[in-house]
C-alpha cells in the first residue's frame, strides 16, 4: 500500500498508510527481536557481512537469514551494499556489551507478557484490568528480575545521572545523604549519587531476588562500606530511617491513586523533616497528540497490572498535599520520557 492509495473522506483526502504501519507494529517487534535473539548485530558488528556467512556462523537457515536481513535493512537497523552494514541506530544500542545496549529491553518491551496480554487488550478494556494471574505488582514478581539487570545501561544510566546533577546544590552542602531508593531495581537512581558523595549512604528497597542482582553494580562503584538492604514489599516491610533524600522511581504507575496515597503517607514518616522526596515518573495530563509516551504506556499497565497507569501531575500534586508533602518541582528526566517531581515535607 502506497501513498497514492487514497480515500476521499467528508471532502478530504486520506492516505490509509499510517493505519497500515499501525496494523503492522507487531510484525517490526518480532524482527527485531529475531535480530536480536539470533545475535544478527553482533555478528556484522564482528565484520561477518554475507548472509550466507551470517547464516553459517548461526547455525540458521541461508534464505531464512537473508529475507531477516533485508527487513531489519527495510526497517533502518542495517544497510545492504557491498554486503550487510550496521546503521548508527543499530551500532549505538544493538552491539551486546556496550554501555549504551538496548537489545535486551525488546525482551522487556515484547516480552512473553505482551505477546500473551495485547491480543487480549480489548478483554482488558471490557473487564478494566489485567487478565494475567500474576498482576506484576505481586511482590516478588518474577518479571522484574528479568527487568532490572536489563535496565542497568542505557534506561536507568542517563536519568540517573540527570538526578545527580539536579540534586548537587542541594545535596553537596548537607552533612549527610541518606538516601532511601524504594523499588531501586537496578539501584542506579541511588548508587549514581552515593558514588559522587563520599557521605552519602543508600539503603536499596527492592524484593530479595531483584536486591541480589544489584550486588555487581554495587561492586563495580565500589559501594559495599555504604550500601544496605530492606528486602520485601514497601507497602509493609519497616523503612527505618529518617532519610534526607527518598527516591521513589517508576512504581508508582503500577498502583492506583488511593494505593500511591498509602505509600506516600509511609514515605512521608521516612523523611528527615528538611528531607527531599523524588517521584521519577511518566506523567500524564498534556494533549496525547502531543505527549503520547504516557498514553501508551498506560495500556501496557492496563495489561499488566490490577489498576496501574500513568498518573497526571494534578493527581501527583494533590496525592503529595493529601500524605504531608509540599507541591513538586517538576524536572524533565533524561534516557527516557519521565519527570522527576521533588518534594520537601509540609509544615
Ligand atoms: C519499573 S521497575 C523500576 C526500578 C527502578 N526504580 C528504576 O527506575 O529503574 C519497578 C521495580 O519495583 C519493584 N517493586 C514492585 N512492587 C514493589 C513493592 N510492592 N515493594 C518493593 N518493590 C516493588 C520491582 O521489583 C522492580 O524492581
Amino acid at each position: 500500500m502506497t501513498d497514492d492509495t487514497l480515500l476521499s473522506a467528508s471532502g478530504a483526502t486520506v492516505s490509509p498508510e499510517p493505519l497500515m504501519q499501525m496494523m503492522q507494529g507487531l510484525h517490526v517487534t518480532g524482527i527485531v527481536q529475531a535480530g536480536v535473539e539470533l545475535g544478527i548485530f553482533d555478528q556484522i558488528a564482528g565484520g561477518n557481512r554475507l548472509a550466507t556467512t551470517i547464516a553459517s556462523a548461526l547455525n540458521a537457515d541461508p534464505r531464512g537469514t537473508r529475507i531477516l536481513l533485508d527487513a531489519l535493512a527495510a526497517l533502518g537497523l542495517l544497510e545492504r551494499h557491498d554486503g550487510y552494514h550496521l546503521t548508527a541506530l543499530a551500532e549505538t544500542y544493538l552491539i551486546p556489551g556496550r554501555s549504551s545496549y538496548l537489545g535486551n529491553m525488546v525482551n522487556i518491551l515484547a516480552g512473553p507478557w505482551a505477546w500473551e496480554g495485547f491480543p487480549r487488550l480489548a478483554e482488558a478494556v471490557r473487564r478494566g484490568t489485567t487478565l494475567t494471574e500474576r498482576p506484576w505488582e505481586t511482590p516478588g514478581h518474577e518479571f522484574w528480575e528479568t527487568f532490572s539487570p536489563s535496565s542497568v545501561g542505557a534506561i536507568s544510566g542517563p536519568g540517573s545521572q540527570a538526578l545527580a546533577e539536579l540534586m548537587e546544590p542541594w545535596a553537596s552542602p548537607r552533612d549527610s545523604l541518606d538516601i532511601l531508593d524504594v523499588a531501586c531495581g537496578s539501584g542506579l537512581f541511588s548508587l549514581t549519587q552515593a558514588a559522587q558523595h563520599p557521605k552519602a549512604h543508600a539503603t536499596l528497597l527492592d524484593s530479595a531476588e531483584v536486591l541480589d542482582l544489584t550486588k555487581e553494580t554495587i561492586g563495580r562503584l565500589d559501594l559495599a562500606e555504604r550500601t544496605s538492604f530492606i528486602r520485601g514489599d514497601a507497602f509493609e516491610v519497616p523503612l527505618a530511617g529518617p532519610y534526607d533524600l527518598i527516591i521513589v522511581s517508576h512504581l508508582f504507575h503500577h498502583f492506583s491513586e488511593e494505593r500511591c496515597l498509602t505509600l506516600l503517607s509511609r514515605l512521608a514518616t521516612a523523611l528527615k523533616p528538611d528531607g527531599r522526596l523524588v517521584i521519577h515518573e511518566f506523567i500524564s495530563g498534556a494533549a496525547p497528540s502531543t505527549t503520547p509516551f504516557p498514553y501508551l504506556f498506560s495500556v501496557i499497565m492496563l495489561t499488566s497490572t490490577g489498576e496501574g497507569e500513568a498518573h497526571s501531575l494534578d493527581t501527583y500534586e494533590r496525592l503529595l498535599r493529601e500524605s504531608g508533602f509540599t507541591s513538586p518541582e517538576v524536572h524533565p528526566s533524561r534516557g527516557m520520557p519521565s519527570h522527576f517531581l521533588i518534594a520537601g515535607r509540609a509544615g
